[in-house]
């Protein structure tokens, strides 16, 4: 088939793979920057989390197989939502200065194109979870669904709500992780779970503040558009003073090292939020955000090396 296309088109053999090449790592490049891959590595940090929470002997090493399945099938799945959102929103990205460079705005990834392989990914990570078992699969399927259903379609073009309730799509990455080696959905699980949940409005309100004259110029009802600044930061820092105590129940299963730790970051989040509270400019909202996502890496990561030693 390929010998067929080569001769059709191209002069050698090698001019033909030489180009077939580039434009294939081309277009592998547009994908992997529409699946956003920090978020991805963070949905993947709470699935491993849960993964080894969920474990019943951390050094039964034939346990750990289970963890490939959730993590790739996640990985795929939530890239493949993000590939479908970046279809879904091609209109809104291109007023948007923060999304005007994706590769769906420029005309590299059509709608049609985005829609067809965010759904291959989102039904092969489903049925990959499905090596671990059932439930795991049922989860990847509910953070999709979510993300793309319930958030991008239905919620965020309607209600400031939007994000809080989008938020139980990164919930369902702990879940699925927790799923993947317990076969199990009960307190512990949920209550990871609803630690990202928790986390998800001060995490995006942070940006949306950052950028809240892209969401409005694109007209995208995110809080920040809707009230003042000082009104949106008083809820990034309620929302987070909010979420604290979830972060700080995981100490029933990880001890009084996660408690100490886990209040200490909670404690700079919070003195970012004050700091953009007393002066709610684009600059400080910016600095809000860009530490969200390092103290939820944080409290994962030390809630994973707390089991496990
Ligand atoms: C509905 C819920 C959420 C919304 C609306 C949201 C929104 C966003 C947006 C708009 C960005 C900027 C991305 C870009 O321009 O490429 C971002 C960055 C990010 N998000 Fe979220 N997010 C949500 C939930 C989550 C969840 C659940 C996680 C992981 C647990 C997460 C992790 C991240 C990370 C790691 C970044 C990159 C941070 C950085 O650049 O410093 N987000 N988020
Ligand atoms: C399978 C599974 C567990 C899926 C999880 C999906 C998930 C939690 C995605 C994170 C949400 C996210 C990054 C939204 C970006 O907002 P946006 O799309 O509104 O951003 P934009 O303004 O940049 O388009």
């Amino acid at each position: 088939m390929l010998a067929i296309i080569c001769n059709k088109f191209f002069n050698s053999k090698t001019e033909c793979y030489f180009k077939m090449s580039i434009t294939f790592s081309r277009k592998l490049n547009d994908y992997v920057k529409l699946a956003k891959p920090r978020v991805i590595s963070l949905l993947d940090m709470a699935a491993l989390t849960g993964f080894v929470l969920g474990l019943t002997k951390v050094t039964d090493i034939m346990s750990w197989v289970y963890v490939i399945p959730v993590l790739i099938g996640g990985s795929l799945a939530a890239g493949g939502g993000m590939i479908i959102n970046g279809g879904l929103e091609i209109e809104k990205d291109k007023l948007m200065q923060r999304t005007s460079w994706r590769p769906t705005v420029k005309g590299e990834v059509s709608k049609k194109e985005a829609y067809m392989v965010g759904i291959f990914l989102a039904i092969t990570g489903t049925a990959i979870g499905l090596l671990d078992n059932l439930l795991t699969s049922l989860f990847i399927a509910l953070g999709f669904l979510v993300y793309v259903l319930v958030y991008s379609i239905w919620l965020k073009p309607r209600t400031w709500w939007n994000i809080v309730i989008g938020g139980l799509a990164g919930s369902a990455a702990a879940w699925a992780g927790y799923a993947a080696s317990s076969n199990a959905f009960d307190i512990e699980s949920l209550m990871l779970g609803l630690l990202v949940f928790m986390w998800t409005p001060g995490h995006f309100w942070s940006l949306a503040l950052r950028f809240r004259d892209d969401y409005a110029k694109a007209e995208i009802p995110m809080l920040p558009v809707l009230v003042d600044e000082k009104t949106s930061a008083k809820a990034i820092a309620i929302s987070n003073i909010l979420m604290i105590p979830f972060a700080l129940y995981l100490s029933v299963y990880l001890g009084i090292v996660y408690s100490i730790i886990t209040a200490i970051f909670s404690s700079i989040l919070l003195y970012y939020n004050f700091k953009l509270l007393k002066n709610p400019t684009k600059d400080e909202a910016w600095r809000s955000f860009k530490f969200s996502s390092p103290y939820l890496a944080i409290i994962l990561m030390v809630a994973i090396i707390l089991k496990i030693i």
